[in-house]
């Protein structure tokens, strides 16, 4: 069978199962659409990822196909069962159909994105935080707990709400040995505990520079509350930026399952905390530490308490290839929405995703610490670029090749719509327990990497999901639309989760 004999019967073959997996084919249908994934089976897409353009397009053409017979080999019986997780495979194929279909694909990517998206946002996690009704503004309406994390502008510590109830520790539920190589266990672990105790996480900002007016601090702080909900911050302060005096409150990103939820953003007086003397003395201000050289107010940011960062996950433990398949596509769930809403991060790492589970064991992974992200009212994510004083982003490590090798001139733009997506290709590694070939371990730098530098990904990763990691740590980002590519993505890893997929 010729390949482009086989591409056409692909195609049919897809659109049939498009159709069929909306319900949308009549049951005597099936044994037909069966018998062609059947043969097509015969003519497998090949392992390995050609370089050339051409070849790198046929492949993606052979491994939609491909796919189409691996998902008639993981069961047809289960099309009639109308599971949410069936579904969502069986949408996102006629997804990934939808990416050799160039007349209809922006239209039909678009429905089905949000469709896939709806079935994933119907999954249950761990129950919400207490409503915060019209408390939470002043740090007396929260009890603190014990330090979680410390970056290089923040300390972030436990907390709960007084006005909430405490939930008494159950001991019996404490797992007897967290630090164990076992997926389970860390389910366990962090169900329990502290989390029910202190719901809450509050990051202290460290202010030096910013004065201690809550509008200075709000002011250079500002990129902090692109995560914020619509009643985060005071309705005073929200008022002055609406009223354009100061330009206060940045362009917010909707609610997203990928994405931190900042529930109250106020500005407080400095308070002394567990460890401050010992671990940040020089960002107190002077009241509190004689060598402290930091204001006297700052920024606080009240978040759900998520008790573990995918790096942390990942030191403990390699996820399942579906598993780890769930996460890469959540971190691209979550980057295309704040690229849609015009928002690139800039920052991402894995310290700087938090992780939960829920009630099936699965990670749910949300994008956190907007400190350094870029938003624009128009959308468009070009920065121009005229000075070396221009901010690029944070973690020079994990910066795109177009922002990593941007030289400064007149007319010059960087184009951030595709560098968050980079760096998740980056962080595809370290979720198939490889090291990040961008850190120090290996040491390839984004600024002059070649692809053919990169390193294989373990042998026994699905190949769609080397395919993916590839595609995204392509050098040039115009090759591929970001449409196409995310989408792509959410095809090949929904197909990987198949049930009885490897
Ligand atoms: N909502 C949260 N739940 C649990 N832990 C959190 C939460 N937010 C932050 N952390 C922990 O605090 C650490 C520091 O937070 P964050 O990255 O926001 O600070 P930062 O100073 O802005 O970091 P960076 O050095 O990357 O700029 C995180 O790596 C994480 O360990």
């Amino acid at each position: 069978m010729s390949v482009k004999h086989a591409i056409g019967r692909g195609l049919e073959l897809g659109r049939s199962l498009i159709q069929l997996g909306l319900g949308l084919l009549k049951p005597g249908g099936r044994a037909a659409v069966k018998l062609r994934a059947e043969r097509l089976r015969g003519a497998a897409a090949p392992r390995s990822v050609p370089c050339s353009g051409a070849h790198r397009y046929r492949y993606y053409r052979c491994s939609v196909r491909g796919l189409a017979a691996q998902l008639q080999a993981a069961g047809f019986r289960r099309l009639g069962g109308g599971s949410v997780r069936n579904r969502a495979v069986f949408l996102a194929f006629g997804l990934g159909l939808g990416l050799i279909e160039q007349q209809e694909e922006d239209r039909k990517s678009n429905a089905t994105c949000q469709e896939i998206q709806a079935v994933f946002r119907k999954k249950r996690f761990q129950a919400p935080i207490q409503p915060l009704n019209v408390s939470g503004y002043k740090l007396d309406d929260y009890l603190f707990g014990n330090q979680i994390g410390k970056g290089s502008n923040a300390a972030v510590y436990e907390a709960a709400a007084r006005f909430a109830p405490l939930h008494p520790l159950d001991h019996k539920k404490t797992p007897p040995e967290v630090l164990k190589d076992d997926e389970e266990k860390h389910v366990n672990f962090i169900s329990c505990c502290s989390l029910r105790n202190f719901p809450l996480a509050i990051k202290m900002l460290w202010n030096f520079g910013a004065g201690s007016s809550s509008e200075a601090i709000l002011k250079s702080m500002s990129q902090e509350l692109v995560p914020a909900a619509p009643l985060a911050v005071k309705q005073e302060i929200e008022q002055i930026s609406l009223d354009g005096q100061f330009g206060l409150v940045p362009r917010r990103v909707t609610a997203h399952p990928n994405v931190i939820r900042v529930h109250r953003a106020f500005t407080a007086d400095v308070p002394l905390l567990p460890g401050a003397q010992e671990e940040y003395p020089a960002v107190l201000p002077a009241r509190l530490h004689p060598h402290g050289l930091g204001n006297n107010r700052t920024l606080f940011l009240v978040m759900k308490n998520y008790g573990l960062t995918l790096r942390q996950y990942l030191e403990r433990c390699t996820p399942s290839h579906r598993h780890g398949s769930l996460m890469i596509l959540q971190l691209l769930e979550g980057v295309d929405h704040l690229c849609r809403q015009g928002v690139a991060h800039r920052d991402l790492k894995s310290d700087n995703i938090l992780l939960e589970f829920d009630a099936d064991g699965c990670q749910r992974l949300v994008i956190t610490d907007f400190g350094c992200c870029l938003t624009q009212r128009d959308s468009s994510l070009q920065l121009p670029f005229n000075s070396f004083w221009v901010n690029r982003g944070g973690n020079a490590s994990l910066m795109a090749p177009e922002v990593a090798s941007a030289v400064p001139g007149p007319g010059v733009v960087i184009d951030y719509s595709k560098a968050d997506a980079w760096a998740v290709g980056a962080m595809a590694y370290e979720i198939c327990g490889q090291p990040n070939p961008f850190y120090r371990e290996v040491g390839l730098e984004s600024r002059k990497y070649h692809e053919s530098d990169l390193p294989a990904l373990p042998s026994t990763a699905p190949a769609e999901i080397q395919l993916v990691t590839r595609l995204l740590l392509r050098r040039n980002p115009q090759k591929v639309t970001r449409l196409h590519h995310i989408c792509g993505v959410r095809a090949m890893t929904l197909v990987v989760m198949a049930p009885t997929s490897r």
